[in-house]
């Protein structure tokens, strides 16, 4: 709640919660210092729990520090060292010396000179910029696993990091782009990332061998700018080499979804793309084309012909091969892929994927979710659907109002009588849910917001409610690496941060 700044005054719910927040800080202490016999005051258990806080602000790139009149923890029995560095050292180094030894054997050959390049332009201290250019399934990922194991099996550094949460999940010690740099949300020509001198993260930078970025193509080409001009400030830049002549990989598909710009046109996100930087020239493109999805073992002739099939004709649809190459096109979907008979769309859809939708409360098989998924173009269409869901499942049902506000700096629109709670109601935008919000026991969600990228709660996690009160839902994670896990999602304040409105406005 703290790191999604819900509170208006965090330190009060401080004091009025410590002690249920530090009731397993004496057992924690006796343990580690192994001394059952140990007993703490309160100033000192006070203490310990605000370092425990302290320590979760830390690993999301907040401090304490930072909110207002929150009470600080002595910095006693605390590490002093760069904890960030510290992070990016407590690898276990012979085990991915052995990982490392199995994946380089299975690198095919085209793998195998990307990594030649990369490696030889981090050990030898060349410098350098790459671009990782595959289509899904081609093996990045795979590149990015091995590459990381390769250099920090001989104790170096590596900063994985994805533009979006749910992408940096799929990278060992990954992190988003914009929560480990720093990036501002609203990008242009002159931004810079918050990243101060000297600081535990601007040592940490210097101190990275090897930078590896995936999924860039979703992001504006000015994230990238600003993260050049930053390294050249933090590092100095004699030699006026781009990224201050440090190792950076970046990853992705220009098949894929690019930037997205509200109401743009095709020009304007070709424009805002990587590939339309002054980055651009200085970066070496590396290709991989092979599906490596089709060599996996125990697949059938059968399965291996489908996937080659799909395989075939999804990079036919992204490449402009299956109509006219530019502009607008009709693409024939295979027959296999389409429900052809349907009296009512939404009940026939939700049917092919789910199955029998009263079933859905019942169901605890994770994978059964993991593997099914329905994407929709509009928003209107993703209401529906999930109406049509939530009157199938038969569970107990809440029903969340939102708290709608103005933020209090555009003083104009607070006073602007037409400006009524009934009509910050009705705003709906996207990447926020609507102002009356139902859920059901049962009910897959999606989260929205990165909540604790660290604990792999961030936008795009999905979870399936298992209880709900008031304030607080609780739910049990289905993706990414903490399958299983029961998670309580506060309730917590959303900011759109690109409306047309002409005002900044808080959902909570
Ligand atoms: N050299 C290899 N040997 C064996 N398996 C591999 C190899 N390279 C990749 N794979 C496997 O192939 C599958 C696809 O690879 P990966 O997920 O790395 O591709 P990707 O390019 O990141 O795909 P996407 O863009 O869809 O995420 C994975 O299961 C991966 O483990």
């Amino acid at each position: 709640m703290i790191l999604s700044h819900s509170l208006s005054r965090p330190e009060h719910v401080w004091e009025e919660t410590w002690n249920i927040l530090s009731e397993d800080i004496e057992d924690k202490k006796r343990e580690e210092y192994n001394n059952p016999d140990l007993n703490l005051t309160e100033a000192q258990i006070k203490n310990y729990a605000l370092q425990e806080i302290e320590k979760i602000m830390l690993s999301n790139g907040e401090s304490l520090k930072n909110i207002g009149n929150f009470p600080q923890p002595s910095t006693e029995g605390l590490d002093n060292s760069n904890r960030l560095i510290a992070e990016e050292m407590r690898y276990d180094r012979d085990d991915l010396k052995e990982k490392h030894s199995e994946w380089v054997q299975m690198l095919t050959s085209e793998q195998k000179d990307v990594y030649d390049k990369i490696t030889g332009a981090v050990f030898k201290d060349l410098g350098g910029v790459f671009f990782l250019y595959g289509f899904g399934g081609t093996g990045k990922t795979f590149m990015w696993k091995t590459l990381s194991a390769a250099i920090r099996c001989r104790g170096l550094i590596v900063l994985n990091v994805a533009s979006s949460g749910i992408v940096s999940l799929l990278l060992e010690g990954g992190r988003t782009a914009h929560s480990r740099f720093v990036i501002p949300w609203v990008v242009d020509d002159y931004s810079l990332c918050k990243i101060k001198p000297n600081s535990d993260l601007a040592n940490l930078i210097k101190e990275a061998s090897l930078i590896i970025w995936d999924e860039t193509l979703m992001m504006s080409k000015y994230c990238f700018e600003c993260l050049d001009q930053s390294f050249s400030d933090i590092l100095g830049n004699v030699e006026n080499k781009v990224f201050a002549g440090k190792v950076v990989v970046f990853g992705g598909d220009f098949r894929q979804i690019l930037h997205v710009i509200n109401g743009a046109g095709r020009a304007e996100i070709v424009l805002l793309s990587l590939n339309s930087s002054y980055l651009w020239d200085h970066c070496e493109v590396l290709k991989l084309t092979k599906n490596m999805r089709l060599l996996k073992k125990n697949l059938s002739v059968e399965e291996t012909r489908e996937i080659q099939e799909f395989s075939d004709w999804l990079l036919a649809v992204g490449d402009g091969r299956i109509s006219e190459p530019n502009g607008e096109a009709v693409i024939d979907i295979p027959e296999e892929f389409l429900i052809t008979e349907a009296d009512n769309p939404i009940e026939a859809i939700c049917r092919e994927i789910y199955g029998n939708p009263e079933l859905l409360c019942d169901n605890s098989n994770v994978e059964f979710f993991q593997k099914r998924v329905i994407l929709a173009p509009t928003n209107d269409d993703v209401n529906i659907i999930n109406q049509y869901m939530l009157e199938k499942l038969e569970s107990e049902e809440m029903t969340y109002l939102s708290v709608d506000s103005i933020d209090p700096t555009y003083v104009d629109s607070l006073k602007n009588p037409a400006i009524t709670p009934d009509f910050l109601n009705s705003i709906k935008l996207s990447g926020l849910p609507h102002h009356t919000l139902r859920l059901k026991v049962g009910a897959p969600v999606m989260l929205l917001r990165n909540i604790d990228p660290k604990g792999g709660l961030c936008n795009g996690t999905r979870l399936q409610i298992t209880q709900m009160t008031n304030h607080v839902v609780e739910a049990k994670v289905i993706t990414g690496d903490r399958i299983g896990d029961i998670v309580l999602i506060p309730q917590i304040v959303l900011t759109p941060s690109d409306t047309k409105l002409p005002f900044k406005m808080r959902r909570r």
